[in-house]
């Protein structure tokens, strides 16, 4: 085991996602069996009761890899010394809101935290923003965080990817670890692009799947994109276990590395690569090796692809612009 505890800041702590969250950590399944954890909870004021009432939980478990909490209503106190950041606490949509909605209310939580992970964060320092409208919101956090390089700074969109996944594995009648290289493009809302034209499913090409376009269209590409609704609608809340168990499949690959022939999709700041804007947090296929995420490079995009990308890509610059004007990415 390393001597050293790694310090993982998980704001909104005493949420619903952050419930489902903690005590995974704490048990070693983000970052492994040997890696201690500090943990490092972030609340708002009203929030902080309940805070302390998790890391008593926490507590109770008696988790063998858990090295210490603290609890704090203050972001450059939470941030100091971070190396892992799950930025979680925002306003959950509600009923018939958009993300959009959300953009000026949850602006300015991500404004002062990404100036604290500037300000204070260790030298490796990853940060998942999970609070939406997410990759918006991790666009305001790395603008203000000047001194991390860029590429620390992720949206997450492995919920989706997860869906997907599953979906087609309902589809193809295969068990879903046979399903494998599918993509989520774009942001992390109804326009997103789940994409299986690269997939491959139980050994068969996943472009097999997109012959029947009614499913495709009409039913696939739909259902994994609106599935944050349907949970809403279903549950009269916004997913919690499977949000938190996304957060942990993400940063487990970033630090551990993807499987071998396989990709998963996160939101990363593009470098231009499928005619994405570069600086836009934009989800893509990705692969994960030494602790960087990297860009699946050289896949053919055809025209329903095309439009589609095109379309989410669009809501992320409408997003970047509107909180631009906000005066939310400085200057
Ligand atoms: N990217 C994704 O795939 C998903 C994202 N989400 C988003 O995750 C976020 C959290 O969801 P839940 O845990 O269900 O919400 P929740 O309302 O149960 O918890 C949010 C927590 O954040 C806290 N909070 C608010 N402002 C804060 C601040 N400035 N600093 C620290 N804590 C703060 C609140 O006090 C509350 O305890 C929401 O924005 C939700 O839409 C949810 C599911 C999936
Ligand atoms: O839709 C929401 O508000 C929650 C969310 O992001 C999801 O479940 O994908």
């Amino acid at each position: 085991m390393s001597a050293t505890p790694v310090n993982v800041t998980v704001t909104g702590a005493a949420g619903q996602i952050g419930y489902a969250l903690l005590f995974r950590i704490a048990s070693g399944q983000m970052l492994g069996a040997d890696t201690p954890v500090r943990l490092r909870l972030l609340e708002i004021p009203q929030g902080v009761k309940a805070a302390e009432g998790t890391a008593m939980e926490l507590d109770d478990c008696a988790f063998p890899l858990l090295a210490g909490i603290d609890i704090h209503d203050e972001p450059r106190a939470a941030f100091d010394g971070v190396n892992v950041a799950l930025l979680v606490g925002a306003r959950p949509r509600g009923p018939g809101m958009e993300r959009g909605d959300l953009l000026a209310a949850n602006g300015g939580i991500f404004k002062p935290q990404g100036a604290a992970i500037n300000a204070g964060a260790a030298y490796d320092v990853r940060v998942l923003v999970v609070g939406n409208p997410a990759n918006t919101n991790a666009l305001i956090a790395q603008a203000h965080a000047p001194d991390v390089p860029a590429s620390r700074f992720t949206a997450m969109t492995r919920l989706d990817h997860n869906r997907a996944l599953t979906q087609v594995a309902k589809k193809a009648g295969v068990p879903v670890a046979d399903v494998r290289r599918l993509t989520i493009w774009g942001n992390h809302s109804a326009t997103q692009y789940p994409d299986l034209f690269h997939a491959d499913v139980a050994g068969r090409p996943g472009v097999e799947l997109t012959e029947d376009r009614t499913w495709l269209e009409d039913d696939f590409i739909p259902t994994v994109a609106k599935r944050g609704a349907a949970i809403i609608d279903a549950r009269g809340a916004s997913s919690a276990a499977s949000a938190a168990n996304a957060a942990i499949d993400h940063v487990h690959d970033w630090v551990h590395g993807t499987p071998e022939g396989d990709w998963t999709s996160a939101g990363i700041v593009s470098d231009g690569s499928y005619g994405v804007p570069e600086g836009l947090i934009s989800s893509f296929p990705v692969t994960s090796s030494g602790g960087d995420w990297e860009i699946v490079q050289g896949l053919e995009v055809g025209e329903l692809s095309r439009v589609k990308i095109d379309a989410s890509v669009a809501e992320l610059v409408q997003e970047r612009d509107a909180v631009r004007e906000l005066g939310l990415l400085g200057g």
